[in-house]
């Protein structure tokens, strides 16, 4: 074991036995696992964690594992320092920060979790093996920490989804809790990756929730109109690369088809400029 794994792990006994002294017979852990790059969607996680819970752990790791080849693993924003001070200003000390070599001695691993048909589609046809890197690096994450209870974002919800379906598969004893997404005023969901996009990127990058807005103003007339509308604002963005747009059964995670009353989730991905952007609405479809 390495040294920042016998660290948290000897950090969080003594939080545990702390919060014993001071009182609370069981406390609960929750952990946040992130990427870093801190920004107000981790930080509403984090405090949506300490109502959660007694002991909140943040992890910070870029996962090797979960990146393909050509993607942006060597250039994604890694602000480690600023990252501690802001959990600190938040009243979180227990950071876990482990190097690429930490998690795998190896280098690789031999064993993963596989995150199935529902890892395939969507984000996981775009990046495959994402998924089966994303929930291999999570259960090593629970299996060092020990959470009671984890928070994820609903911004990366076909995660959000994998990870309570991985619970579910394998009796995983955590608790998942999603958040809802925390956008920037103008509506753009709050992403490390935003920090790649120039002033008209990040213009452009409005699309996507404007697409979604549209989306959400056509639920009342049936999934078809609901997926035309945000596809015309789609269309009318010249300057941005739509990858997928999809209404899912949020149950399944499949798609929906018309007719179709109930809640459902319009998932929107595109390339802007060189930086690849998600985002979601759940809607009421009637
Ligand atoms: N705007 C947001 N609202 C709610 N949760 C978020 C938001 N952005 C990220 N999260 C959640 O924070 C957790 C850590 O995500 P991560 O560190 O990859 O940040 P990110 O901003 O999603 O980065 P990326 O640029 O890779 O999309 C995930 O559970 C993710 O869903
Ligand atoms: C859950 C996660 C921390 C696993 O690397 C990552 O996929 C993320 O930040 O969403
Ligand atoms: N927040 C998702 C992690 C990733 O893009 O790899």
């Amino acid at each position: 074991m390495t040294d920042s794994i016998i660290t948290i792990r000897a950090q969080i006994a003594d939080a545990r036995r702390a919060a014993v002294q001071g009182g609370i017979d069981f406390p609960r852990v929750v952990l946040v696992p992130t990427m870093g790059a801190l920004h107000d969607g981790h930080l509403t996680l984090v405090d949506e964690a300490k109502k959660l819970g007694d002991i909140v752990v943040v992890s910070i790791f870029v996962n090797p594992l979960q990146f393909g080849p050509n993607e942006d693993l060597s250039t994604y924003p890694r602000t480690l320092d600023a990252d501690v001070a802001q959990l600190a200003d938040r009243g979180v000390s227990l950071v876990f920060a482990p190097t690429p070599a930490e998690m795998y001695p190896d280098g690789d691993v031999s064993t993963r979790v596989v995150a199935g048909d529902a890892g395939s589609t969507f984000e996981g046809r775009t990046r495959p093996g994402h998924f089966d890197g994303m929930l291999t690096v999570v259960s090593k994450l629970f299996h060092i920490v020990s959470p009671d209870v984890a928070v994820f974002g609903e911004k990366d919800r076909q995660q959000l989804f994998l990870v309570k379906r991985m619970v579910r598969d394998l009796n995983v004893p955590v608790e998942v809790h999603g958040v809802p997404i925390v956008r920037a005023e103008d509506g753009l969901a709050l992403s490390s990756r935003n920090a790649f996009l120039s002033d008209a990127e990040r213009r452009s990058a409005l699309t996507l929730s404007r697409a979604l807005e549209a989306a959400a103003s056509a639920q009342d007339n049936g999934i078809d109109a609901v997926l035309s509308a945000a596809q015309s604002v789609l269309d009318a963005e010249p300057t941005i690369d739509l990858d997928y747009l999809a209404a899912v059964d949020p149950a399944t995670f499949t798609p929906v088809t018309s007719p179709y009353a109930g809640s459902s989730v319009v998932l929107v991905a595109a390339r802007v400029g060189a930086t690849r952007l998600i985002d979601n609405r759940t809607l009421a479809v009637s």
